[in-house]
């Protein structure tokens, strides 16, 4: 496999997709954990999206065929909530929805490690996990600490264009430097900020968002690397207006509602 040294995402990429993404205003299905369903539909709804949380059996085909795209995350999963996401993901497949995982945790734990491998079969169109994650889920680690990454983004960087490679879904690995692979082609996003790790759900709503970018995407790469860009731009932004963890929530909605094509360099300075 080669592998191309990573290129940051230019601006005028991010904002070409951040006015696709505004203007279609894309529907997501979102079936994830109870930690983060609040902060996950907020910030979906600040950045441009319509979320919705549907997650009977008796409904889910039906509104994972309608939607723009559907959310998969694993955080809290149980019998009844794998069994949904199974439906989901066939009927999101059936339908050519374009369809995100996100494998919280996974490694450690043998039944969302079974259910995560199973899941990767059916050809997500998207991953998206920190650095312990996605090596765990490419078979090159035991997972991390519980929900959180014991290990920097770099290191999982081949994991990554691994996972990619094999699964043919467009791999995000987030950190200090998300990366975002198809395998071939890495691209780099550097904005971001320590205080999104100590506010439950960044990563879980950026996984939210990353499915959002999908929906109607000609470009995957570039709309999931824009994906990780508008998180990582509102956190640092969001950080110079907050006093701590509680106030930073809402600046870093604030900020996913403010960013526009016109002001990325002031954001992201
Ligand atoms: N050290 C860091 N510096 C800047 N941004 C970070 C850092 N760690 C995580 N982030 C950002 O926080 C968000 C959540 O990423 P991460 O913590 O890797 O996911 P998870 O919450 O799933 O473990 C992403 O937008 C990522 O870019
Ligand atoms: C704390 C916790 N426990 C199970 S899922 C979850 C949320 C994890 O959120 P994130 O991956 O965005 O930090
Ligand atoms: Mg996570």
């Amino acid at each position: 496999m080669s592998a191309s040294t990573p290129t940051t995402l230019p601006l005028a990429t991010l904002a070409q997709e951040l006015a696709r993404f505004r203007a279609a205003c894309p529907l997501v299905h979102v079936l994830t954990n109870e930690v983060v369903q609040e902060i996950t539909a907020n910030v979906l709804l600040a950045a441009g999206a319509a979320p919705a949380m549907i997650v009977a059996e008796e409904e889910v085909p039906t509104f994972a065929a309608i939607a723009g795209a559907v959310l998969i995350n694993v955080g809290t999963l149980h019998a009844t909530r794998l069994a949904a996401m199974q439906q989901a993901v066939t009927a999101a497949s059936a339908a050519g929805v374009p369809w995100t995982l996100d494998p919280v945790a996974v490694g450690a734990l043998k039944y969302r490690t079974d259910a995560c491998q199973a899941l990767i079969r059916q050809k997500p169109t998207a991953i998206r996990g920190n650095a312990s994650e996605i090596m765990a889920l490419a078979g090159a680690g035991q997972g991390g600490r519980g929900v959180d990454s014991t290990s920097g983004s770099d290191a999982a960087l081949d994991a990554a264009r691994f996972l990619a490679h094999e699964t043919g879904a467009i791999v995000a690995v987030t950190g200090e430097t998300d990366y975002i692979t198809d395998g071939k082609t890495t691209l780099a996003t550097p904005w971001g900020h320590p205080l999104m790790t100590r506010v439950v759900g960044t990563g879980c709503a950026l996984s939210a968002l990353v499915a959002a970018f999908t929906a109607g995407a000609p470009n995957r790469l570039e709309a999931v690397a824009s994906a990780c860009a508008m998180a990582g731009m509102a956190g640092q932004y969001a950080q110079k207006q907050s006093h701590g963890p509680g106030s930073f929530k809402g600046a870093f909605l604030d900020a996913l509602y403010h960013i526009q094509p016109e002001n990325l360099l002031e954001i992201s300075a």
